[in-house]
C-alpha cells in the first residue's frame, strides 16, 4: 500500500542547490534531513541548537507519526545527536520540520549548509482506548518486576 504525504517546501533552495529528502536506498526506513541554513554553523561541545530543514509536512492520518532520529555516523563520530534525543512528528503538525542538534562530543562541530543532520522514519501509531481495572487480568511471570530485574549478565 503507497501513503501518500503532503509536504510544503519553506525554503526555495530545497531541491535546487540542496537536495531533497529521499531514500537513498530501496531499503532505507528513514529520509535524511538536511539543514537549510544561511551560512555554516559551529556548534561547541554542550551546545544545542534548532535548525530548520526548509520542509513542512503534514501527516495527516492520527495512525502515522513521523521519528527523527540521529545518524549514527553524526551520532558516533563526532557526538552529534538530538537535543531532543528523539523528534516526535504528531499527524496534525503543519509546522516547520525543526532538528534540535545537540554536540554531546568534545570537540566543536560545523554543520555546513545543506548537510544532513538527522533521518526522518514515518512509523504507525495506535491509539488504544484506555479502560481503566483495579486488577489484570491475568498474572504474566514477570508481574512486577523491572529495572534489572533479570540480573545484568
Ligand atoms: O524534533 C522535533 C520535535 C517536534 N517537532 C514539532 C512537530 C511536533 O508535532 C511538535 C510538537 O512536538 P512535541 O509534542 O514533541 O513537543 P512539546 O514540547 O510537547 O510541544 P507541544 O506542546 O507543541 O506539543 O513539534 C519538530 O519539528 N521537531
Ligand atoms: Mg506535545
Amino acid at each position: 500500500m503507497t501513503i501518500q504525504v503532503e509536504y510544503k517546501i519553506l525554503d526555495k533552495r530545497l531541491g535546487n542547490e540542496i537536495e531533497m529528502p529521499h531514500y537513498g536506498t530501496p531499503g532505507s526506513a528513514g529520509l535524511d534531513l538536511r539543514a537549510c541554513i544561511d551560512e555554516a554553523m559551529t556548534i561547541e561541545p554542550g551546545q544545542t541548537v534548532l535548525i530548520p530543514t526548509g520542509m513542512a509536512i503534514h501527516l495527516d492520518d492520527p495512525g502515522l507519526a513521523a521519528m527523527l532520529l540521529p545518524r549514527s555516523g553524526l551520532g558516533h563520530k563526532h557526538g552529534m545527536v538530538l537535543g531532543n534525543l528523539v523528534g516526535l512528528i504528531d499527524s496534525d503538525y503543519q509546522g516547520p520540520l525543526m532538528v534540535s542538534m545537540w554536540n554531546r562530543g568534545s570537540a566543536a562541530y560545523t554543520v555546513e549548509i545543506g548537510e544532513r543532520i538527522a533521518q526522518m522514519v514515518i512509523v504507525p501509531v495506535l491509539q488504544p482506548v484506555f479502560t481503566e481495572v483495579s486488577e489484570f487480568g491475568e498474572a504474566t511471570q514477570r508481574g512486577q518486576s523491572g529495572f534489572g530485574s533479570t540480573g545484568s549478565r
